[in-house]
């Protein structure tokens, strides 16, 4: 079986949620770089891949993807079906809870920051301080909620650990290399729900990939 490819750059924290699915299920896949300054991700090969013209995309066989939380969800039923906790209701209705925080609450205040720290010098654009301010603040506000939630479970959907913890490891590592990332300092049982997922093998080989010696 050929391997699953996985379109895009590890930049992006996108493309490497995806990975971290990918390292956790053991799968054989690989990264098929898309050259941004090309504009190779508005190219109509890439276009057939993902129609939005974005990183990433996905091909396993004759199967193509695109949305790396879609992406993530697939790989994990495919290969490591425990972490969507499909077994049981309340297990995977608390998964998709936290699914959705990740996407809708957390990476909602951490994108602006990400962007304004780490992409737009990227680029030789500027920082707007106002801009991280505001999303800082909007970001402790979540975080707050995450604390009570993580000071009553070691993980955020339950005692287990699920997708829903995953997707959250490549926009952190992104926060963590920006000046911001001491507001995790606030939050200790945040703080140690990161380090254990730090402390995964996935998380170790993704962090290293996402470095930008990479
Ligand atoms: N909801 C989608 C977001 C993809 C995305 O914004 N990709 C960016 C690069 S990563 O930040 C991208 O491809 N930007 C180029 C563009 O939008 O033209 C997902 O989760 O896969």
């Amino acid at each position: 079986m050929a391997p699953m490819k996985l379109y895009g750059a590890t930049v992006s924290w996108n493309v490497t949620r995806c990975v971290v699915a990918l390292e956790e299920a053991g799968a054989e896949y690989q990264i098929v770089p898309i050259d941004f300054a090309t504009a190779e991700h508005k190219s109509p090969d890439h276009l057939a891949r993902n129609p939005f013209g974005q990183v990433p995309a996905f091909q396993d066989g004759d199967l193509h993807l695109w949305e790396s939380r879609a992406i993530c969800k697939y790989v994990a039923r495919k290969h490591k079906p425990d972490l969507l906790r499909e077994g049981n209701l309340k297990e995977s209705a608390m998964m998709d809870v936290w699914l959705e925080a990740e996407a809708n609450q957390y990476t909602a205040a951490l994108n602006p920051i990400l962007y304004q720290c780490l992409v737009s010098p990227m680029f030789g654009g500027t920082t707007d301080q106002k801009v991280v301010e505001e999303n800082l603040e909007k970001l402790k506000k979540v975080l707050e909620v995450y604390e009570a939630r993580l000071a009553k479970h070691k993980y955020l959907a339950g005692d287990f650990l699920s997708l829903a913890d995953l997707n959250h490891v490549s926009v952190t590592l992104c926060l963590l290399a920006t000046p911001h990332a001491f507001v995790f300092d606030a939050y200790p049982h945040v703080k140690a729900w990161w380090d254990g997922l730090m402390a995964r093998p996935s998380v170790q080989k993704v962090a290293a990939l996402m470095k930008p010696s990479a």
